[in-house]
């Protein structure tokens, strides 16, 4: 298979195919005379490879395993890192290599974004999720005890590397979780995403097979498109977050047990029940996304949690201005616009709709 390049913007390239781990020690600067590759205990032997790849002439590169899943993405992670940064002497010259889903990835470009006030970092992606979202467009963090995301940093990486080989030792349960980001990118721009995965939803998931490949192209490419127009999230970039009001919501509240593709999932058809409430959507649209998500073994309902904690944990979400709550909202598939200071009738109703039995 060939190696498909798609540019961000003129910042750095997306290189999405199979092998492309081979191209790390290419893309990484050769002015880098240290490196930190990051790795969660998953891809322990896969990271300890990759570190001999890129030892070469007088370059040292450290390797840190990181606690696994959303428990890296926290301020002591980050600050154990930082000492291992100062420690080796690391300079503006030197890089921070992310290998892992989008939890490693969001705090190897945290760390990397603070570290002497930003270093270079290269993402090297192992989820369908941190493929096609969380390894492009320079959106970093960690979580603090009052909610998800909430310290972080925009910093693009240098180049990012989708090797779809990766997949292949993928659990499932992470493989489907990936995919709501990609119908996500359907919903939001690429309606061809939605019918690919409708002609044929077990090809969609296979990751040996050429359909999975063709929607990774298409959401890095929607990915691409935005963040090139709108890195720091003034207005068009607003689009991706679509579903992640409530999404983070359920992450929160349920301690991170619930993955976030899932929770996305359920919170695309959270924010379709409160848009056809208000008006915007059609009753079959909403339909639609669960038909969608349900096709491809996603979670399309969440019974759990207060509505009051979950309605405080929205209010933290940073499309918030003031006091009023705001919705990334579909009028018509392809068709974004916002919601703001929806009732709180509403807002209860969408969720009584998505914790209501079938
Ligand atoms: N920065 C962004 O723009 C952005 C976008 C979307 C999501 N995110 C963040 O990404 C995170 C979720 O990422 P995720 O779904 O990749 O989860 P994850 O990083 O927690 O990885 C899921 C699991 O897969 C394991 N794993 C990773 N690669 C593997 C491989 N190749 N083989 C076997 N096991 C492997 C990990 O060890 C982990 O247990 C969340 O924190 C979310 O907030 C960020
Ligand atoms: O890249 C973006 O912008 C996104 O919103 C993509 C989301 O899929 C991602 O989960 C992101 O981390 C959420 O950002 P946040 O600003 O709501 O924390
Ligand atoms: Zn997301």
């Amino acid at each position: 298979m060939t190696i498909d390049r798609i540019p961000v913007g003129s910042a750095y390239d997306v290189l999405v195919g199979r092998g492309v781990l081979a191209q790390l020690p290419a893309v990484v600067p050769d002015d880098a005379t240290r490196v930190l590759l990051v790795h969660p205990p998953t891809l322990a032997h896969r990271a300890d490879e990759l570190a001999a790849a890129l030892r070469a002439g007088d370059r040292s590169v450290l390797v840190a395993q990181l606690p696994d899943a959303e428990a890296a993405k926290t301020a002591d992670v980050a600050a154990r890192l930082w000492s291992r940064l100062g420690e080796a002497g690391f300079t503006r010259t030197d890089v921070v290599v992310g290998f892992g889903g989008g939890a490693t990835t969001d705090l190897a470009g945290f760390v990397a974004a603070t570290w002497l006030r930003g270093i270079r970092v290269v993402q090297v992606p192992t989820t369908l999720l941190g493929m096609v979202d969380a390894a492009v467009g320079g959106k970093t963090g960690i979580n603090t005890p009052e909610g998800k995301n909430l310290v972080g940093a925009f910093h693009e990486p240098v180049a990012v590397l989708c090797d779809l080989d990766l997949l292949a030792t993928l659990p499932r349960a992470d493989l489907v979780a990936g995919l709501a980001e990609v119908v996500k990118c359907g919903f939001i721009a690429d309606p061809r995403i939605l019918e690919l995965v409708t002609a044929d939803p077990a090809a969609a998931s296979d990751p040996d097979g050429e359909v999975l490949p063709e929607l990774v192209r298409r959401a890095v490419a929607v990915k691409a498109r935005v963040v090139a127009a709108d890195l720091k999230e003034s207005s068009l970039r607003e689009i991706l977050n679509y579903g992640h009001t409530f999404a983070h919501a359920i992450e929160q509240v349920e301690h991170y047990t619930w993955r976030h593709g899932d929770a996305v999932a359920v919170g695309m058809v959270y924010v379709a029940e409160l848009a056809h409430r208000a008006g915007l959507l059609a009753a079959h649209l909403v339909a639609e996304h669960r038909r969608v998500l349900t096709s491809l073994g996603l979670p399309t309902t969440y019974r759990g949690g207060r509505w009051e904690d979950l309605l405080a944990a929205m209010r933290r979400d940073k499309k918030t201005r003031g006091d009023l709550l705001r919705f990334v909202v579909l009028t018509d598939v392809a068709a974004v616009t916002r919601l703001e200071g929806p009732a709180e009738s509403d807002l209860r109703a969408a969720y009584d709709a998505v914790s209501a039995t079938d």
